[in-house]
This record gives C-alpha cells, sequence and structure tokens, in this order.
C-alpha cells in the first residue's frame, strides 16, 4: 500500500497537480491537511481533474481563509494549530496526503510541515519545478528530508527539461526519478490521465 506525502521545493511548484496525477494513477484517497487559502481549494482541484470512481476525497482538518503561511493563517482567526489536531484518514485504500507550500513552511511555533509526513510516517514525493534557483531548492529540501530521516520515495522534475539540472540532481543525491512533468497549455483530466499510466509504469502497476 502507498502511503505517500506530496512536497515541495516551494509553493506552486505543481504539488497539485503531481497529487492529482498520482491520484489518478493509484486510484488512491487523497488529503490536504491544512488548506490555506479558500477560492480554489487544492482538494477541489484535484476531486476536479480525477476521473476514477475509487478515489476518495477527506475533508481538509484546518480550512483557513487567508492564502498564506498557514501559521499566519491560523494567527489571523484566532487558531493555533496543534500535531494533535491532525489524525491519519481511516483507509485501507493508497493515500496521497499534500503538504502546503515547502517542508519547513509553518503551521505554529515550531511545528512543521515537515513534522507532519514525520508524525504520519509517510514516505515521500518531492516536486521540484524547474527555475533558475531550483538546484538550491532542490538540494535544501532533499537535505533537510535526510536529516529528519525521512525516506524519499521520488523526486519528480516539473517544467521544462534541463538535462544540466537534472543530472546533476540525480548523481548528486541519488534520489530516485519519478516521471517528468512538462509544460502543458492546460492542465485537464485527460492531461492527468496521460501522465497516470506513465507513474502506473513506474510503480509496476
Ligand atoms: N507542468 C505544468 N503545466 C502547466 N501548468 C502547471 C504545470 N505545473 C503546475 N502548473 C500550474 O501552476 C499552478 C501551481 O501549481 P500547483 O497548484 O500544483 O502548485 P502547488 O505546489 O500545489 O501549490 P500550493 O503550495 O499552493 O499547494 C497551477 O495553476 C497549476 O495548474
Ligand atoms: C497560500 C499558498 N498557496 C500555500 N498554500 C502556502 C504557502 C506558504 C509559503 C510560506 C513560505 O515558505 O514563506
Ligand atoms: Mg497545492
Amino acid at each position: 500500500m502507498e502511503r505517500l506525502f506530496i512536497t515541495g521545493i516551494g509553493t506552486d511548484v505543481g504539488k497539485t497537480l503531481v497529487s492529482a496525477i498520482l491520484t489518478e494513477a493509484l486510484q488512491a484517497d487523497y488529503w490536504k491537511p491544512v488548506q490555506a487559502g479558500l477560492t480554489a481549494t487544492d482538494a477541489a482541484t484535484v476531486r476536479g481533474l480525477v476521473q476514477n470512481p475509487v478515489s476518495h476525497f477527506w475533508p481538509e482538518r484546518h480550512r483557513l481563509q487567508l492564502p498564506a503561511s498557514p501559521h499566519a493563517a491560523a494567527a489571523a482567526e484566532g487558531l493555533t494549530l496543534r500535531a494533535a489536531d491532525f489524525q491519519l484518514p481511516a483507509t485501507n485504500n493508497h493515500l496521497l496526503v499534500e503538504g502546503a507550500g515547502g517542508l519547513l513552511v509553518p503551521l505554529a511555533s515550531g511545528f512543521l510541515i515537515a513534522d507532519l509526513a514525520q508524525q504520519f510516517d509517510l514516505d515521500v514525493v518531492v516536486v521540484s519545478r524547474n527555475y533558475l534557483g531550483s538546484i538550491n531548492h532542490t538540494l535544501l529540501t532533499l537535505e533537510a528530508l535526510q536529516a529528519r530521516g525521512l525516506r524519499v520515495r521520488g523526486l519528480v522534475f516539473n517544467g521544462e527539461p534541463t538535462p544540466a539540472t537534472e543530472t546533476f540532481i540525480a548523481e548528486h543525491t541519488g534520489v530516485p526519478l519519478m516521471p517528468r512533468i512538462l509544460p502543458e497549455p492546460e492542465v485537464t483530466p485527460a492531461v492527468i490521465s496521460r501522465y497516470a499510466a506513465e507513474f502506473r509504469t513506474w510503480f509496476g502497476l
């Protein structure tokens, strides 16, 4: 059974896109524990992109109005998020848990996204979007995971292929590479389904 925590090298790097692909590939359940910003929630986005009838979408534990760092969005509502608030959904299906922003984004004082992945004892998928500076952000994320003893199930490169970047990161870290995502003119259920087939092959399904 795959139980995966989806993180990335920052915000807006494609975690939700990759979550939709993995949800479809594995017919997995999906859970976003903390949603900051409610105009278009990540769970609604994934639900709209996934076509299989098996996936279940678990409700967010905290839905915060402000599209900001969760610690600040919670404080704006007079809330303090705590580790004890969060329990992994009780499912027998594959499960994908999407973080908010990057690995060290704060949920509260002394409580980071990385702590959630550790608390749930999940393997981690890292999404790296290509931009100038992304090598450093990717290596920092992978070092922080290693320092916490978190296992990397795979790294996904998203965006314009950049062989010099991807080869360096792969050789320097030795992390397993999942299929890469190209810039898509539009993100549709058909696009998700096409990548899901590639990921199914990667998982040996
Ligand atoms: N390969 C791609 N092709 C086209 N659009 C993309 C691609 N990757 C990401 N996007 C778009 O970029 C935006 C940000 O991606 P996404 O929402 O997946 O980021 P995120 O890492 O989940 O952000 P957050 O930290 O808010 O959860 C979305 O509009 C998404 O559709
Ligand atoms: C609102 C946004 N889309 C994400 N959900 C939260 C991003 C928090 C980033 C905090 C930071 O690293 O400075
Ligand atoms: Mg997202």
